[in-house]
């Protein structure tokens, strides 16, 4: 691994309500290195978005430690850039201002905001889409603008939360083929949530399956395939394989629900 970016220790967080306690995630150990991709998967309700809340600061955590480029986290900041399944857009922006608008409020200047929010568009495809508003677009489209959002202004880290989720197939596989060329381009450390096993094997460098809850990191599964991925590599006996594995770990937790159920019958 190249040298750790995020490092997460013994991280637990307890929601308290009035219907009772849950404890979402206890004793969360994790290191991400510089430029890596790592994606978590797990169960439902597992706490994978609990934890990439905690890393983004949108959350408190209540047990444990964890820093990014070694410096404690403690609320969100520029440092990194979020893009959740919910396109998450200005309605009353067009494209190009919902990009500005974070340079904005990131101090950059007007004419900087503008070129830089460009920039970015391009980088995702959308030239010629910049006076757009949000009701004119695709999902896709949608999500294309919050990925060039969260990485113009040059986060440490990308935090990804079933950004795909609410896409059509097609569509999903065109995002998931432009975030694996953006990423081999310029090499930025992303942690991924999903729940699809075949996007994670082919975005992944490393795959961190979490235990059911209280989620912890239950085993990582290392991504040896290539770079750059291509589609044909996901009919490769090699391919097939990795998804087994990861697989094969996820439905054992799923194994152990369901035990669970029967046992309380
Ligand atoms: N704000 C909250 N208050 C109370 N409980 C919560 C809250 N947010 C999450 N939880 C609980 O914490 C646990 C973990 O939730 P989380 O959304 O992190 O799981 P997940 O793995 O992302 O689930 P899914 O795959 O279904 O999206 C669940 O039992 C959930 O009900």
């Amino acid at each position: 691994m190249t040298a750790p970016k995020l490092v997460v220790s013994n991280l637990g967080k307890t929601f308290r309500g009035d219907r009772g306690d849950v404890v979402a995630l206890n004793g969360v150990d994790l290191v991400i290195g510089e430029n890596e991709f790592v994606s978590l998967v797990g169960t439902s309700g597992c706490g994978k978005s609990t934890l990439l809340s905690i890393v983004a600061g949108l959350e408190s955590h209540d047990q444990g430690t964890l820093t990014l480029d070694g410096k404690p986290i403690r609320g969100p900041g520029l440092d990194r850039g979020v893009v959740f399944q919910s396109y998450t857009l200005l309605p009353w922006l067009t494209t190009l201002g919902n990009v500005e608008f974070a340079l904005l409020a990131a101090g950059k200047s007007r004419k900087d905001a503008r070129d830089i929010a460009r920039s970015h568009l391009s980088l995702v495809g959308l030239d010629g889409f910049a006076d757009r508003f949000p009701s004119e677009l695709s999902g896709g489209m949608k999500q294309r603008v919050a990925i060039a959002r969260a990485l113009s202004y040059r986060p440490n880290m990308l935090l990804m939360d079933e950004p795909f989720g609410a896409l059509d197939a097609l569509t999903r596989h065109h995002m998931q083929e432009l975030l694996a060329r953006i990423w081999e381009q310029h090499r930025l450390t992303v942690l991924f949530v999903t729940h699809d096993v075949e996007e994670a094997v082919y975005m992944s460098d490393r795959v961190a399956v979490m235990s059911n809850r209280p989620g912890r990191i239950k085993s990582i599964i290392p991504i040896d395939l290539p770079r750059p991925r291509t589609y044909e590599m996901t009919g490769s006996p090699e391919f097939a394989r990795l998804q087994r594995d990861v697989l094969s770990e996820i439905r054992a937790e799923s194994i152990a629900i369901a035990a669970l159920g029967d046992a309380l019958v």
